[in-house]
């Protein structure tokens, strides 16, 4: 059979079948319409000013690797003028994040990027695999999620960065949708259909430019510019819930390769019907809902609901185990996560803003970060550890 030609240059060898769409690319054409799909994305949605500062959340992963290595050449292609970081969260999982950290370290000099990494030790005085001795395996994604997102949130603001690009591809996206579909969760699903969450009030906005991306043609791209990733799972393997949907989106993909973009697509235009859901670019992560959300976008935490259950019930024994004047367990916690948050974010905001529901959005008593309750999530869950940890039964 004689050998296809590219559909793109209509020249050269085809080599690529590409998944997205099944069109025959040569090598130079693949790596072209990959970065011309990831520039539309970000012009199209006006991801980035002029000047802007982005910090990228780094795991050392296929996604963040790829997001890292695009972004450094589209900024110097089209001269979008944005000045990148990367920036790393240690968890403390030995075995996975010691080793993706190295992977970090290299693409920082590979790309010529400046490196911060935050670790959880240092800001909960937990690490992952701590929380896992202390709780077990089951729910530990909770945590890690939870902790992950206040982590990048800090750490943008310890750098003075206001934007976070994270590396949450098509398939990411079809999972949540679906997840959220599932559930019955209209709103939620429609939040995170967003590309962008959080906005000018909001401390720091995320978005994510892959999001249109394939999996399959990040791992193409990622093999075929040479790219230096660490390609391991998390040892603390993802809940079963995500898992599911997973593998339903990949068997839909093998039979009807359009269906990720399907999917996506069909969970934009949903949540456009959602009534009471702010448009795009408004701030979605200024209440407790969002927060979560953002922890299920992590690709890890949690995956059953478990987590609003988890928290609201912290929450309120929370409430029944502090005194009077609510102090006790304030002090405790501000002296365990004091080092990172500083006197500045502890200095409680006294003006409360009004979000979406009535909530107001105001400031973790204990660490200051944003949040609609008392106590921010990251807080409660580190109390509920320090509880156990002290053999008190909550
Ligand atoms: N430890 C971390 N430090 C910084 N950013 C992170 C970290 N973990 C996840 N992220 C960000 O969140 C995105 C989605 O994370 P997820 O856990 O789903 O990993 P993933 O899909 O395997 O991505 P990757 O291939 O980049 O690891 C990542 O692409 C990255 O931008």
């Amino acid at each position: 059979m004689a050998p296809s030609i590219c559909a793109g240059c209509k020249s050269a060898r085809a080599v690529i079948k590409r998944p997205k769409n099944h069109h025959k690319l040569c090598k130079a054409c693949f790596i072209a319409v990959f970065e011309d799909e990831v520039h539309h994305t970000i012009v199209s949605s006006r991801l980035f000013t002029r000047g802007e500062r982005v910090a990228i959340g780094a795991s050392g992963g296929k996604d963040s690797t790829v997001l890292a290595s695009v972004l450094k050449t589209l900024n110097a292609r089209h001269d979008y003028g944005v000045e990148l970081t990367l920036l790393s969260i240690d968890e403390g999982i030995k075995g996975y994040r010691d080793d993706s950290l190295e992977t970090v370290k290299r693409n920082a000099a590979q790309y010529d990027l400046p490196l911060t990494v935050l670790g959880y030790d240092r800001l909960y005085g937990w690490t992952m695999d701590q929380v896992v001795d202390a709780i077990g395996k089951k729910g530990n994604c909770t945590y890690c999620g939870v902790f992950r997102r206040q982590a990048l949130d800090r750490g943008a603001k310890m750098l003075g960065i206001k934007h976070l690009v994270t590396g949450h591809n098509a398939d990411d996206m079809a999972e949540t949708i679906l997840m959220n579909l599932l559930r019955g969760d209209l709103p939620r699903l429609s939040r995170s259909t967003r590309i962008v969450t959080g906005d000018d009030s909001s401390e720091v906005k995320r978005s994510k430019p892959l999001k249109y991306s394939y999996e399959k043609e990040i791992v193409l791209y990622a093999h075929y510019k040479k790219l230096d990733y660490f390609s391991t799972e998390c040892v603390y393997s993802p809940e079963a819930f995500r898992g599911t949907a997973r593998t339903l989106i990949k068997n839909l993909e093998r039979v009807r390769p359009s269906a990720i973009l399907d999917v996506v697509r069909s969970g934009e235009d949903m949540g456009r019907l959602v009534p009471g859901i702010a448009p795009t670019g408004s701030c979605a992560c200024s209440s407790t809902d969002a927060l979560e959300e953002e922890v299920e976008n992590s690709g890890c935490g949690p995956k059953t609901g478990l987590a609003g259950g988890r928290l609201a019930g912290l929450e309120i024994r929370h409430k029944e185990h502090t005194t009077g004047n609510g102090n006790t367990m304030e002090a405790d916690l501000t002296a365990r996560i004091s080092d990172h948050q500083g006197t500045k974010e502890n200095s409680i905001s006294k003006t409360a803003t009004t979000v979406s529901g009535g909530q107001k959005l105001g400031r973790c008593q204990s660490c200051g970060y944003m949040s609609s309750q008392t106590f921010c999530q990251a807080c409660l869950l580190v109390e509920s550890l320090n509880r156990n940890k002290r053999g008190t039964q909550i």
